[in-house]
């Protein structure tokens, strides 16, 4: 049974309760930025695996240098050298240094290291004796196996995204292949016969079809990979065919336009005819009222707002949640800050949630949304380039500069690949 005017909240559980992670893949660590681990990652060794000098100066053993003052050094017999590396078999003995560089191993005997700038020797690599101007504390200036990551440590866990510093940490512990979930594939298709391809020719009435190409870049900043369909006359029969024909290669479908009140607005009949069912339609929030979510083919498909910013918002609400799931991350929630309301937005009264576009700065310390005074409306697609943020501001309570309200940030990564 369709169910008609959920909340957002509502509508976001609806849609998360009806998608699975896809399947797994194992890879190249190095092609991994932006894919979701599979698996729990520990680490087979301790990080560092050996104590190691974090200056460029003197292995030593601390005991011998507890009276060294600038005035009266204490000298120590210099038994080799040793970049990062390198190591020596050298056993210190008392009154004996060697000469270390950050990043190599710590000696055996030694157990402190002098920095350079605590010793006479600095610029003279070649010298057999040092004098250390100062006392070293025990383990002064080593870093000691397993610091940074104990053996058996659990460095990454299942459903992390794979960024910048999980490659780092992957490599870190030695990590040269990952299994992860395949990106998962998101149909898009647009429908309207208004809509005229970019390389055409505009005639009157007609306007460019740009859904397509912001939901192409939402769906690769979100971690899917997009498949984009040609977008299609709001007839049923072709829109029918075009689901139909997408669902066997797609993980889920988005589509946009056509699930309003219209005698053009054919998607629900549309989602049916493929031999799918109507979850639920219609959200409590503006703009984006009439979402639709069905399930065709046992696969999830996200009937957004046809209205460029309409699509935005209900495809940062529902379909970004959606597809992190499908890829396996551990927390697909999209989360907003709590920021302060800076000015009133003045809004009519309407008994829905409301998500305004707002820049974002931070003043005396507190991050401030400024509501766009214009530009507001769902057709209005210019005012969606520079802002910072969505805002919400609930249906229910009155909200007044300086509450506190959510922002959905929009700092969206760029990354991914086509399916052509
Ligand atoms: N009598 C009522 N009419 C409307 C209502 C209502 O409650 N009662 N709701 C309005 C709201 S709110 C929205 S949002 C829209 C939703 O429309 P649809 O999702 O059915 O979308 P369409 O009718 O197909 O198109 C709406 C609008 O968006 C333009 N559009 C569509 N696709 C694209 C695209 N791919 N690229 C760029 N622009 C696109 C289309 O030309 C229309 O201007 O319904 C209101 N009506
Ligand atoms: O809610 Mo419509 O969603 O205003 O644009
Ligand atoms: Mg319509």
């Amino acid at each position: 049974m369709m169910r008609v005017g959920l909340t957002v909240e509502e509508a976001i559980r609806e849609v998360l309760a009806h998608v699975k992670p896809v399947s797994t893949i194992e890879m190249p660590m190095k092609d991994a930025f932006g894919y979701t681990l599979a698996e729990d990652v520990t680490a087979n060794a301790p990080v560092p695996s050996f104590d190691r000098s974090m200056m460029d100066g003197f292995a030593i053993r601390t005991a011998d240098v507890q009276t060294a003052t600038p005035e009266t050094p204490v000298r120590l017999q210099v038994r080799g050298r040793i970049g990062a590396g390198q190591a020596t078999d050298h056993v210190l003995q008392p009154g004996e240094a060697i000469r270390i560089m950050t990043g190599a191993p710590i000696p055996r005997g030694a157990d402190g290291v002098a920095r350079f700038e605590i010793t006479d020797a600095q610029n003279h690599p070649e010298a057999e004796e040092v004098g250390i101007l100062l006392p070293v504390r025990e383990g002064e200036s080593i870093s000691l196996t397993g610091e940074d990551i104990a053996v058996g440590a659990k460095v990454l866990k299942k459903g992390t995204v794979i960024g910048a510093v999980e490659m780092a940490l992957l490599a870190t512990v030695g990590v040269a292949k990952v299994t992860v979930y395949r990106k998962p594939i998101i149909g898009v298709l647009s429908s309207g016969r208004e809509l005229v391809g970019v390389e055409q020719p505009l005639s009157y009435g007609k306007i460019y079809n740009s859904n397509t190409y912001m939901l192409s870049g939402l769906i690769s900043a979100w971690g899917g990979v997009p498949y984009l369909l040609d977008q299609v006359d709001d007839e049923v029969d072709d829109v029918v065919e075009a689901i139909r024909n997408a669902m066997p290669v797609v993980d889920a479908l988005v589509t946009t336009g056509g699930v309003s009140i219209g005698d053009f607005d054919v998607m629900r009949a549309a989602y049916h005819l493929s031999g799918g069912w109507v979850n639920f339609w219609k959200v409590n929030m503006r703009p984006g009222t009439p979402f639709t979510f069905a399930v065709v083919q046992e696969k999830p498909v996200l009937g957004l707002s046809g209205n460029p910013a309409a699509g935005f918002v209900n495809a940062m609400l529902f379909v970004q949640p959606a597809i992190r799931a499908m890829a396996g991350v551990a927390q697909p929630e999209t989360r907003p800050l709590q920021v302060v309301l800076a000015e009133d937005p003045e809004l009519k009264v309407i008994g829905m949630d409301r998500f305004l576009r707002a820049t974002v700065r931070i003043d005396q310390g507190q991050a401030r949304a400024y509501p766009l005074p214009a530009g507001q409306s769902a057709g209005i697609i210019s005012t969606l380039s520079g802002i910072q943020a969505f805002i919400r501001i609930p249906a229910k309570a009155e909200v007044k500069p300086g509450d506190l309200v959510e922002a959905y940030m929009l700092d969206l990564p760029v990354a991914g690949e086509i399916v052509p």
